[in-house]
C-alpha cells in the first residue's frame, strides 16, 4: 500500500535501495546506513540507561541497620542504639545515634553483691531497644556491652566478682532476640582509642569527599580532632602524634583508616576520673583533719557532707592511705576557695613536667598535645553547667574569674537557684570544674583556651564517647582503604536519565525523518 510506514523490522532488514533506483543510488545509501547508525546509538542508549538503573539506582526501602551498645561506667550505665543505611555503611557520618537509655541507678560494679537485681536494672532499657528496633531486625542487630573503669577496679579487687556480673549480664542479654556479641571489660586503651575514632567520624574528619564527590587523598584531608575523656574512676587523652616515640613506651597505635595511616598516642588515668579524684582528695586531706570535721575548699560556703572514714578508703584508689586512721565520722565543711581547691588538687598529680619531646604527670610518658581537642562526658557536664564551654567563653583569665565567683557562691544560693539539679551533682560542680581545668593545665591545654572544644552530641545527635567507635570497629564499619569511587549521586543520576531520554527521543525524529526520506526514494 502506498504511504504506508514499512513494519519497523524493515529498517535493518529491508533490501539494500541500490538495486530499486540507480539513479538515487548514492543519496539512498547513506540514508540507508544513516538510518543504522541512529538504530545502533538507539540500542546503545538503551543499554545504557538499563545498565545506568540496575547499578546505580538500586536504592530500597527502608533498608536500615540496627546496633545497640551498652555503656557500663563507673557511676551509670547508659544504653545507646544507632541506625544506618545498609547500603552506605562504610561511608563516614552516616551512623547516628537514634535512641539512648540512661540505665536507673549507680554503675554496674555496684551489683557485686546482689547479682540477682542486675535484670532489672538492665530491663528497661532493653525493653526499649525492642520497642524502638523493627521486630524484624531485631535478629541482625548486634548488642554489645563495654564496661570501664568501675568495673576494672573491681577486677583489680576481686576477679571473681567482676566475671559474675559480666555473666549475669550475659545470660540476661542471651534471652532476647538480638544477635547479642558479648559483655566485657574493655581496656582503657580502647577506651580512649574507640573515643577518637567516634569523635573524629562523627566531625567528617577521617574520610573528606571534594564537591565533585570524590574522595580527598592523605594530606587533603583535614586534622583530626583529639579527644579527651573524663569518667568517674578513669581519664583518656588520645591525640595524633607527630613526635617520634621510642617503642618503650607502647602508648601508641597505628589505625589505617580510609586509605590514611594515624599514629595515635592514648592513656587511660586510672583513679583520675571526677569521682575517684575527689575520694583520693578527701582520703588524702582527712589525715590532717581535726577530730570529726574536714574543712573543704572544693564545697561550697555552708554546704556539709557527713562521712564514714571508712568509705573514702573503701576504693583501689584511695587504699594506700588506709593505716592512717581509724573508721570514724567525718564532718565536711565547704569553705569555698577556688584557689585553695586548685592547689590541693595539684598535690594530686606527681612530678608533672613538659619540655619540647616529652610531657609527663604520674610519671606516664605523654608527647606534647598538637592541633584541637574535643573533650566529653565530665569535661562537658561541668563546663556546661558553668556556662564555660569553649564558644562562651575566650580566655583562661575569664573561667579562672567564674570558677572563684561559682565556688564562694553559699550553698543555700546554689541550691535555691538549680533545684532541678541533682544533689550529687550541683555540690560537686565546683570541684570537678576545677578539676577539669587543673588537668588541662597539666595537659599543656589551656595556653589557647579555645585549642578545647567541649562537645555533648555532635551534629545534634550522638553522643561523643567511645560507644560508637566500638561498634564501628566491632562491624568492620570503618574501611582501611578508600572506597572505590562513589556511584552516582541520585541529581547525577538524574540528569544522565534526561540526557539519555532527549538523545532517544532525537534519535526517533531524525530516524522517522529520514525513513520517510528513504522510502521516497523506494517507490
Ligand atoms: N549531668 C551530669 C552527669 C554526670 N555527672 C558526673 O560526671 C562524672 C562522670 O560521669 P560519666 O562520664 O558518666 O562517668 P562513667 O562513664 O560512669 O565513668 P567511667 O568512664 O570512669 O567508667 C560523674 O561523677 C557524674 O556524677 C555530672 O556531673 N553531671
Ligand atoms: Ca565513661
Amino acid at each position: 500500500m502506498e504511504g504506508m510506514m514499512p513494519p519497523f523490522h524493515f529498517l535493518f532488514f529491508s533490501k539494500p535501495s541500490v538495486y530499486i533506483d540507480q539513479n538515487s543510488s548514492v543519496k539512498t545509501f547513506f540514508s540507508r546506513n544513516g538510518i543504522l547508525i541512529l538504530g545502533f546509538i538507539f540500542i546503545l542508549s538503551l543499554i545504557a540507561l538499563i545498565a545506568v538503573g540496575l547499578a546505580q539506582n538500586k536504592k530500597l526501602p527502608d533498608n536500615f541497620k540496627y546496633g545497640i551498645v551498652f555503656d557500663a561506667g563507673s557511676s551509670h550505665t547508659s544504653m545507646y542504639i544507632y541506625k544506618w543505611s545498609a547500603e552506605k555503611m562504610n561511608d563516614t557520618g552516616l551512623v547516628y545515634e537514634t535512641a539512648s537509655c540512661e540505665v536507673k541507678g549507680p554503675g554496674i560494679s555496684s551489683y557485686a553483691s546482689n547479682l540477682q537485681d542486675i535484670p532489672v536494672y538492665l530491663s528497661k532499657c532493653m525493653g526499649k531497644a525492642k520497642d524502638l528496633i523493627p521486630k524484624y531486625k531485631h535478629q541482625d542487630t548486634p548488642l554489645y556491652l563495654g564496661a570501664t573503669a568501675g568495673m576494672r577496679l573491681l577486677r583489680m579487687e576481686n576477679e571473681e566478682l567482676a566475671k559474675m556480673i559480666l555473666s549475669a549480664v550475659t545470660s540476661l542479654f542471651n534471652s532476647y532476640p538480638f544477635n547479642f556479641q558479648g559483655a566485657r571489660i574493655i581496656s582503657g586503651f580502647e577506651e580512649g582509642a574507640y573515643g577518637w575514632i567516634t569523635i573524629n567520624y562523627l566531625l567528617g574528619k577521617l574520610e573528606k569527599h571534594n564537591w565533585k564527590n570524590q574522595f580527598l587523598r592523605e594530606n587533603e584531608t583535614q586534622d583530626t580532632y583529639g579527644a579527651l575523656d573524663l569518667g568517674g574512676a578513669s581519664t583518656q587523652i588520645t591525640f595524633v602524634t607527630s613526635t617520634q616515640i621510642s617503642k618503650q613506651f607502647k602508648k601508641t597505635t597505628q589505625f589505617r583508616l580510609y586509605g590514611k595511616n594515624y599514629t595515635v598516642y592514648t592513656y587511660s588515668y586510672l583513679c583520675h576520673g571526677v569521682d575517684q579524684a575527689l575520694l583520693r582528695k578527701l582520703a588524702l586531706n582527712a589525715k590532717d583533719a581535726s577530730p570529726g570535721a574536714l574543712m573543704e575548699p572544693c564545697f561550697h560556703p555552708g554546704y556539709e557532707r557527713t562521712v564514714l572514714t571508712s568509705s573514702l578508703f573503701s576504693s583501689v584508689c584511695t587504699k594506700i592511705y588506709k593505716n592512717w586512721i581509724s573508721s570514724r565520722n567525718l564532718t565536711i565543711q565547704g569553705t569555698g576557695n577556688f584557689q585553695k581547691c586548685k592547689e590541693s588538687i595539684t598535690e594530686l598529680f606527681q612530678n608533672n613536667y613538659c619540655n619540647a619531646s616529652y610531657c609527663t604527670f604520674d610519671m606516664i610518658y605523654r608527647p606534647p598535645t598538637e592541633g584541637h581537642f574535643g573533650a566529653f562526658s565530665a569535661y562537658y557536664y561541668a563546663m556546661d553547667f558553668l556556662n564555660l564551654t569553649s564558644d562562651k567563653v575566650s580566655s583562661l583569665d575569664m573561667v579562672t574569674h567564674k570558677m572563684e565567683e561559682f565556688c564562694s557562691t553559699p550553698w543555700s544560693v546554689v541550691n535555691t537557684a538549680f533545684p532541678q539539679v541533682k544533689e550529687k551533682y550541683l555540690s560537686e560542680y565546683c570541684f570537678s570544674g576545677t578539676y577539669v581545668l587543673t588537668l588541662l593545665q597539666k595537659y599543656n591545654l589551656t595556653e589557647y583556651w579555645t585549642q578545647v572544644e567541649f562537645m555533648d552530641k555532635i551534629n545534634n545527635k550522638t553522643e561523643a564517647g567511645w560507644t560508637l567507635g566500638y561498634m564501628l570497629n566491632l562491624t568492620n564499619m570503618i574501611p582501611a582503604e578508600l572506597p572505590q569511587s562513589k556511584p552516582f549521586s541520585h541529581p547525577t543520576y538524574i540528569s544522565l536519565m534526561v540526557i539519555f531520554s532527549l538523545l532517544l527521543a532525537i534519535v526517533f525524529i531524525l530516524g522517522s525523518v529520514m525513513f520517510q526520506k528513504s522510502s521516497y526514494f523506494w517507490k
